[in-house]
């Protein structure tokens, strides 16, 4: 890239107060790094992760260095040729999903194809059947059929039974007329769908013989092969800038009668019969919305990753800037003479921080619980089992909307954490942060989500409580957590914490007690108001987040300290167990990351009298030991992450520290340095590119 702006070369290259601070920080570590990686990715993931990110580095077309500089066209067109490049590269190295997913984030740009393969192509493995797998999952996987997913409408999204488009089988023809009888029937913000997309999934109300069964999917083409056009009777059109995620082609389009055939309606699980269009049932009436469950999965899995990547940035930037003498505990180099302190070393600081590096841990055993569960489930439903589906549907639910909205809030805290300079595209946050935003949303807006879990929840405790002898359940509290605490509460509703010092609230039992205890006590007296108090569900909604929060951060609780504890036979945990140092600090992170969520929750845990005040105060001391005690291992724990400076594309938190040159390297780069504007208000305003 042209360096527009020449720095004098007088400048010695970096912070004169200190050499390599990162290298100092790194040389405090109680652990070794290489073995906290290799917990976190597993022997076989680390390989693909070095090799796939060799290919991606070194190849041209995804060098990210002008990423900051472009527009959205210039943008776009760069997506589509990283996508192309990256579809070479699939077929060069026969690369399966697992491959695949490094690629995809080591890329790191929402691209007109993610559609294609995050959403068209899982549910057509989903909800095909065979014959509809031969006749449109074969050409999706070779790239000669391009898809999206249409679901949501410019009227509604969170609603789907709310849907507007219309599928109406026409028995006299076997096919389906799909059709948007209203301007708000039009899908609208479909990925892909804008530019790129020759098919698409159409959710759609299905209409036989005058009687609507619900939304339903349907593959339906929506442009010539060889033109590219939209076919007849189709609108089709880019929704425009965003705040984000503008690499992508959200689009819209509208449907004015379009027949299909009858074959294009997904039918593994329900079916519309030749002719009569009689309808044969699912097994499961929600499972049309199979792609949703599997996705929400997805994202609960790559939250670890997101925040990884936002610590990383913050955290080795505050080892490296320094700001203030501190006059209590002045820094003094090996020399005698006195520094600026840095900023990790202000305990705001790390309160601020450090919970992020937790979150990360937390999240990466949670992501394990979930695809386990998945696992499973697509287990039992492949031999027409589909009981785990409540289970899965509600905790995928909760943990979506809790883990990414944690996401984000912690992505803005890192940001602000870095000052001035993380609010410059520089940074590495703003992209990142733009881009990631929608998480919140799609998918189910995260509030709405809550819904959905904490109506399983009352589901169960209403079940289990309106039972004669609910110990009935006791054997199933094993595998089902909800049920286990609220037998638990039935048996001691008014447990008391035991907690008389600071290092008390590190008792792994302790914290599993407060978080059974307060969530059993939310669901509680949410099922009395609305069940003896007549309360509307309208009225308790801020109760019902409140519950789905509380029941999500205690599976991550859970997760963590089952991980540290239970003996297992997963490779990445027996690797944990067999490091002290590892567990030591492992056991450090899992304390800050318990007692940090409580006490931003303390109201909680002291309306359900689990805790007193005295104890709050002992247990916000515990978090402030646990700062400190974390303090040495802090970069060394966002260096195990593992985040490479390509993707991070971080001034800020690159891995050699150099901050500063970086900063004034990319800043010379701004083409706007490069151009020769005309300020005198009494001549045409012009601008032209500088001659260098
Ligand atoms: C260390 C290792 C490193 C490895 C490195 C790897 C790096 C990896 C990086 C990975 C990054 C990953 C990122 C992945 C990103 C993927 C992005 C994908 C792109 C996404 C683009 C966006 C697409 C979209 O948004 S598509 C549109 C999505 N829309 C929605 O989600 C709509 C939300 N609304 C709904 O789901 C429903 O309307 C709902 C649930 C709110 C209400 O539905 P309802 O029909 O009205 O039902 P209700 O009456 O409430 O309930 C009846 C009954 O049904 C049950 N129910 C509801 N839904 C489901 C379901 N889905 N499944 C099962 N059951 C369901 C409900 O519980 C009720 O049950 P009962 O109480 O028993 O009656
Ligand atoms: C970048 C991006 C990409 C997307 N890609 C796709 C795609 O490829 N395909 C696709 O089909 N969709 C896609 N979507 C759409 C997305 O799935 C929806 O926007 C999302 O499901 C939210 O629905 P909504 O927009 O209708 O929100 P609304 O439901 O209108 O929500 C607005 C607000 O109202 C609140 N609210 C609504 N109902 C209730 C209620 N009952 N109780 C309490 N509060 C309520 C919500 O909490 C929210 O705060 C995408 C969205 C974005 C931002």
């Amino acid at each position: 890239m042209v360096s527009y702006v020449k720095i004098p070369s007088h400048l010695k290259p970096s912070d004169p107060q200190g050499p390599d601070l990162l290298t100092q920080e790194r040389n405090l570590a109680s652990f070794d790094v290489k073995e906290l990686t290799l917990v976190l990715y597993g022997i076989k993931d680390l390989e693909r992760y070095h090799t796939i990110l060799k290919i991606i580095e070194n190849d041209p077309v995804f060098d990210k260095s002008n990423i900051y500089f472009m527009g959205r066209n210039e943008l776009f067109e760069h997506a589509i040729k990283k996508e192309k490049r990256l579809v070479q590269l699939i077929r060069e190295n026969k690369w399966k999903v697992e491959e695949l997913q490094f690629a995809e984030w080591f890329l790191d740009m929402p691209g007109p194809f993610g559609a294609h393969r995050g959403m068209f192509i899982p549910t057509l493995i989903g909800q095909g059947t065979k014959e509809q797998k031969e006749k449109f999952l074969v050409p999706a996987l070779n790239y000669q059929i391009i898809g999206c997913y249409a679901q949501t409408e410019l009227g509604h999204g969170s609603n789907v039974k709310g849907l507007e488009t219309t599928a109406i089988y026409i028995p006299e023809t076997d096919e389906f007329e799909i059709h948007s009888p209203y301007l708000t029937a039009s899908k609208w913000w479909v990925g892909g769908l804008g530019k790129t997309a020759n098919h698409a999934i159409v959710m759609a109300q299905l209409i036989s013989n005058g009687k609507n069964y619900g939304p339903h999917p349907f593959v339906v083409q929506i442009r010539d092969m060889k033109t590219h056009l939209p076919l007849p009777s189709i609108t089709i059109g880019d929704i425009g800038p965003k705040f984000g995620f503008n690499s992508t082609d959200n689009g819209f389009i509208l449907f004015e009668h379009v027949r299909i055939p009858r074959f294009n309606m997904l039918s593994k699980f329900s079916q519309i019969k030749k002719g009569t269009g009689e309808y044969i049932n699912p097994p499961n009436q929600k499972l049309s919305y199979g792609t949703m469950v599997l996705v929400r999965a997805i994202i609960i899995s790559g939250v670890r990753v997101t925040l990884a990547r936002a610590a990383t940035i913050a955290i080795r930037y505050s080892a490296v800037r320094r700001q203030f003498i501190d006059k209590d505990e002045p820094k003094k180099l090996e020399d005698g003479s006195i520094v600026e302190t840095s900023i990790l070393d202000y305990t705001m600081q790390q309160y601020r921080l450090f919970p992020v590096i937790a979150q990360s841990y937390a999240c990466f055993f949670t992501a394990k619980m979930m695809v386990n569960l998945y696992t499973e489930y697509t287990k039992q439903s492949s031999s027409g089992d589909y009981s785990l589906l409540a289970d899965l549907h509600a905790s995928s639910s909760g943990l979506k909307s809790l883990t990414t909205t944690m996401a984000v809030d912690s992505i803005e805290d890192c940001r602000r954490a870095c000052g001035g300079h993380g609010y410059s595209s520089f940074s590495g946050f703003v992209k990142f942060y733009q881009d990631y935003l929608p998480n919140t949303t799609w998918e189910g807006d995260n509030y709405i989500l809550t819904h959905q879990t904490a109506r399983y929840l009352l589901k169960t405790f209403r079940q289990v409580t309106s039972h004669k002898n609910p110990e009935i359940y006791a054997s199933q509290s094993n595998k089902n957590p909800t049920i286990s605490y609220i037998l638990q509460y039935l048996n001691e509703p008014n447990q008391k914490c035991t907690a008389i010092t600071p290092s008390d609230f590190n008792n792994h039992e302790i914290q599993l007690r407060a978080f059974k205890h307060r969530v059993a006590f939310l669901i509680a007296n949410v099922v009395d108001q609305i069940d003896n108090q007549k309360k509307s569900w309208n009225s308790m909604l801020v109760e019902i987040n409140r519950i789905s929060r509380a029941h999500c951060q205690y599976l991550l609780v859970q997760n963590f300290i089952t991980a540290l504890h239970q003996p297992s036979e997963d490779e990445s945990l027996r690797m944990l167990h067999n490091s002290p140092a590892l567990k030591e600090v492992m056991t450090s992170i899992c304390n800050l990351f318990v007692l940090h969520t409580m006490e931003k929750d303390i109201g909680d845990f002291l309306e359900s009298e689990y805790l007193t005040t005295p104890q709050a105060r002992l247990l916000r001391i515990q978090v402030y030991n646990l700062l400190k005690e974390i303090r040495p291992n802090a970069v060394s724990l966002v260096d195990a992450f593992l985040i490479p400076d390509s993707l991070l594309c971080s001034a800020l938190g690159r891995y050699d520290g150099k901050v500063y040159e970086t900063m004034i390297d990319w800043a010379s780069k701004e083409p706007l340095n490069g151009m020769t504007l005309d300020f005198n208000p009494n001549n045409d305003t012009f601008i032209r590119k500088a001659k260098l």
